[in-house]
């Protein structure tokens, strides 16, 4: 049973009257790993988690959690913990005091003194946890939903947006909360529209876009499928940099349209991954010193735009 997939989707279908939110879903999600879901607004990652969790139940499809069947039922699957659109809090009660709430009611065993000590130490939340819940920020509710679906020692992790709201610090303790739940085996699994918070912490992605997975699998993989990307190339000597771009093959220049970042020495040239090796190669043979070199919509965001048939976002950035 433990080498079972963390979920493993058959034909999930989810229809809300007339709109398909899902739309024959198959999807194997691996355990040990966070597991990011991505896609456009309406997409129907919501839906998804939403299933994943016991909220809403499929019209057709099979639907398998750490290695059980589960039924068509509104209830959480066993060894599952999260939520959906912000977490179910009690405003008139203290951080503690919620969090002493879910351990009596998803107990079985969880110590309420201790353990939710714990979990208000992993969200960096101790010093608030006197507080009432009426109080606190967005980002501060987050980790509170997060410290309480902790609490319950997850295997299947779900979360919507969990960096929503979160500033930079909160949202480096957040991630390193869920990198160590996956390093002891959960699977986690996240949806968000911050391509920055994908690519660092998860391994695999699943494109959704109208309720179909477009894409499912490594970053890199992704990354590879998008096919030729932009690079801006900050050099020493922009004229002969033109020119070597010019005679490498499987590489276009194109014009950089960020006026914003007036670069005088930079050029920007259009290719696949190894044109671009063979660039900095001829560039360095040319006696061109390679100041700077990065694509110029990151590679995820730019997979995203490509296969969700966005691509005249991609244009206007000069990655048509
Ligand atoms: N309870 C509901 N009743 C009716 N329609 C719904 C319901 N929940 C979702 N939908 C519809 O199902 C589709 C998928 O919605 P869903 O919320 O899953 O998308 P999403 O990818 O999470 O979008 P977003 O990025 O905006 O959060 C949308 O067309 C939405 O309007």
């Amino acid at each position: 049973m433990e080498r079972a997939p963390a979920v493993r989707c058959r034909g999930i279908t989810k229809y809300f009257g007339d709109v398909v939110a899902l739309d024959g879903v198959d999807l194997d999600m691996p355990r040990g790993q966070v597991h990011g879901l991505v896609g456009p607004n309406g997409a129907g990652k919501t839906t998804l988690l939403g299933v994943l969790l016991g909220l809403t139940v499929p019209n057709r499809g099979s639907l398998e959690i750490l290695g059980a069947p589960v039924d068509r039922v509104l209830a959480v699957p066993d060894g599952v913990g999260g939520f959906v659109d912000g977490p179910g809090l009690y405003p008139s009660l203290t951080a503690r005091q919620n969090l002493a709430a879910v351990a009596r009611l998803r107990g079985r065993g969880i110590d309420q003194g201790s353990e939710v000590d714990e979990a208000l130490e992993q969200v960096g939340l101790v010093d608030v946890a006197g507080d009432r819940v009426r109080g606190f920020s967005l980002g501060m509710r987050q980790r509170l939903g997060l410290a309480a679906a902790l609490l319950t020692k997850p295997r299947l992790l779900v979360l919507d947006e969990p960096s929503n709201g979160l500033d930079p610090v909160a949202r480096r303790h957040v991630h390193r909360v869920l990198e160590g739940l996956a390093a002891q085996g959960a699977a986690v699994v996240i949806s968000s529209h911050q391509m920055d918070d994908l690519a660092a912490l998860c391994s695999e992605v699943t494109l959704l876009a109208r309720g179909r997975v477009v894409f499912s699998g490594s970053v890199g993989k992704l990354a590879a499928e998008s096919g030729r990307l932009a690079y801006r190339v900050l050099t020493s000597d922009a004229a002969t940099a033109r020119r070597v771009v010019a005679e490498t093959p499987g590489l276009d220049l194109v014009p950089d349209r960020h006026p914003s970042r007036p670069d005088e020495g930079a050029v920007v040239a259009r290719g696949q991954v190894s044109a671009v090796d063979d660039l900095v190669v001829r560039l360095v043979g040319a006696g061109v010193a390679v100041r700077e070199l990065g694509p110029l919509v990151p590679p995820l965001e730019a997979a995203f735009l490509t296969l969700t048939g966005a691509e005249g976002a991609l244009a206007e950035v000069g990655a048509p």
